[in-house]
């Protein structure tokens, strides 16, 4: 289809026609999924996987299946703990410097071979071709950086004792073991193989669950790690359904990394509790964007629609609400509505299309749901508003809602779909506090011509990421700073040194010279007295550093 078939479409939710979303420009792909997904490639990837049955995913392009998978029982899951564990020791030997030689080799191969996880990455999750290629590029620089950076990070620090002649001290880091990966369906390299590569670099073994529906993109960079150089039973992934394996991988794992809903995050964290492993939890959103009177009106437009929209809306740091100042709110609703009815909606393996699909039947009920909801109860939809099953089964047109208030729940549940609520404030003070009323903190955005009152408003903000004139921030942008959320987004954080140091213990050595103590027993009193005069100089020459 060209831009010439584009349709005005139904809004499910109103029955009134307000959608103007064309489709895809660009022609449909060459390739097809049957070409891309071959049982050869099926084989090559699969293999190793443990598991004794068999599990399907499907293409949200057109809801056919890619592949038959194996899927793993709970003995399949203790089994991969068992070969993970008995290859970590070698692994963790290897020193820091050949470790992060993989991961560099990782970055060339990825970057060489893109356009086979490209199509991968669309056809299991649907998204735009766009869209998976940041994905891609923020798995290539976070290699490249703890590639580079692997040996600075994890090098043993030296410190002095307290009576620094007596006590050399080595402050180690120490791999934990065998890390437990449960990762989630919207960013299946980013957050499955891209989040590992810091443990493996400080030597640790992975046991990782992605999610099936988008499995072959883990298992291709499995692959393309195990031809870097990465000893592959250090390496294992376990298939199935997450609330019957993912338990398990918590049961047996020295620390859990997980990517996902703050539901499973919080019942992920009690089992980790109940076993004393140390927990990151990367969690939900309901992100908001600030809009200032003094904000540039045009530029915070297409930020809006870079930051509502990228993935569909599937990315937990997108933006899905949009509180604007009244003074300047007419003319940025303009202008974004504008900005949001001409994105390209589009399945196809090539560039062109802004916006792809949602992953699934159940995200496309979700957002259904909230959008019909909504405008039952009064909510007016500015731009989009519909399914768009005539491009594939679960495209849905991106949304802007005005008019929205409480109990709707686009106002306060993650709808992780492409609608975004749009509020009116007339006050800095109320625009903040509104920001913060949510139990979510991961992502926020400022946009203001004044840098100053940016960061000021930025420290009151509880959000874990807070962007100034950007909404969208691609995480190969920020890979040297952490990244993660305050309240219920989550625990810890990926990238920087925070997202290495978690997959390490401290341990510290503290060696005491072997030179004889001075004998204080049986010294006389003069003697005893000049002996502590001395080791009190001494404490008192000694500068904490
Ligand atoms: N903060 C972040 O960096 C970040 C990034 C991406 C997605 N997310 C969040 O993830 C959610 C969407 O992902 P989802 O729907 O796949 O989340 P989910 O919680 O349903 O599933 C995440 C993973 O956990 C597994 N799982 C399910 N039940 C489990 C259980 N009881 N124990 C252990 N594992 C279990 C799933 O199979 C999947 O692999 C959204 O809320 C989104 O905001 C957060």
């Amino acid at each position: 289809m060209t831009d010439s078939q584009a349709s005005t479409t139904t809004s499910a939710a109103s029955g009134t026609r307000v959608g103007t979303n064309p489709v895809a420009a660009a022609p449909v792909g060459a390739r097809t999924a049957a070409d891309v997904v071959t049982p050869e490639v099926i084989a090559q990837l699969t293999r190793g996987v443990v598991g004794s049955g068999r599990t399907a995913n499907h293409s949200p392009f057109t809801g056919e299946k890619l592949a038959d998978l194996p899927e793993s029982a709970p003995e399949d899951v203790e089994a991969a703990f068992v070969r993970a564990r008995a290859a970590q020791p070698a692994w963790a030997a290897t020193p820091v410097r050949a470790r992060a030689a993989v991961l560099l080799r990782f970055h060339d191969l990825v970057l060489q071979r893109q356009s086979e996880v490209l199509d991968l990455i669309q056809l299991e999750t649907g998204k735009a071709r766009l869209h998976a290629h940041e994905e891609v590029q923020a798995v290539a620089v976070s290699a490249r950086h703890y590639g580079r950076r692997a040996v600075a990070y994890l090098k043993p620090k030296r410190h002095t004792g307290v009576v620094p002649t007596l006590t050399k001290v080595t402050e180690l880091r120490q791999p934990r073991g065998v890390i437990g990966q449960i990762a989630p369906w919207n960013y299946p390299l980013e957050l499955s193989v891209g989040d590992a590569l810091p443990a493996f670099v400080s030597g640790n073994a992975v046991v990782m669950k992605p999610d099936t529906e988008t499995a072959l993109t883990a298992l291709w960079a499995r692959d393309l790690l195990i031809e870097a150089g990465l000893p592959a039973e250090v390496f294992q992934v376990v298939l199935g359904v997450g609330p019957v394996i993912g338990p398990e991988v918590v049961q047996r794992a020295d620390y859990v990394s997980f990517t996902g809903s703050t539901t499973t995050g919080r019942d992920v964290a009690l089992r980790a509790a109940a076993r004393l492993v140390g927990v990151s939890l990367e969690l939900g959103g309901k992100n908001p964007m600030l809009v200032l009177e003094d904000a540039d009106v045009e530029k915070a437009a297409e930020g809006a629609v870079r930051a509502c929209f990228s993935s569909a809306g599937q990315l937990c740091i997108s933006i899905e609400r949009l509180y604007v100042h009244a003074s300047v709110a007419d003319a940025f609703v303009e202008r974004f509505a504008a900005r949001t009815k001409a994105m390209r909606l589009g399945n196809s393996l090539a560039y062109g299309a802004d916006m792809g699909s949602l992953v699934s039947g159940r995200q496309l009920e979700t957002v259904t749901q909230h959008v019909a909801e909504a405008v039952e109860k009064g909510a007016v939809v500015v731009a989009g508003g519909a399914a768009r099953p005539d491009i594939g089964p679960y495209f849905h047109e991106p949304t802007i809602l005005d008019n929205v208030q409480e109990p709707m729940a686009v106002c306060t549940q993650e709808t992780f779909g492409p609608v975004v609520s749009l509020y009116r404030f007339t006050d800095e003070d109320e625009a903040v506090t509104l920001a913060n009323a949510t139990p979510y903190g991961l992502n926020a955005s400022i946009w203001t011509k004044d840098a100053r009152r940016g960061h000021r408003i930025a420290a009151r903000l509880r959000a874990g990421t807070v962007n100034i004139n950007e909404g969208y921030a691609p995480a190969y942008g920020s890979v040297q700073s952490p990244m993660g959320g305050m309240k219920d987004s989550g625990l810890g954080r990926r990238h920087g040194s925070e997202g290495i140091l978690k997959y390490t213990e401290a341990q510290t050595v503290a060696q005491q010279r072997l030179i004889p103590l001075a004998p204080a027993f049986g010294m006389d009193d003069e003697k005893y007295a000049a002996f502590m005069s001395r080791s009190l100089k001494a404490m008192k020459a000694f500068r904490l550093r």
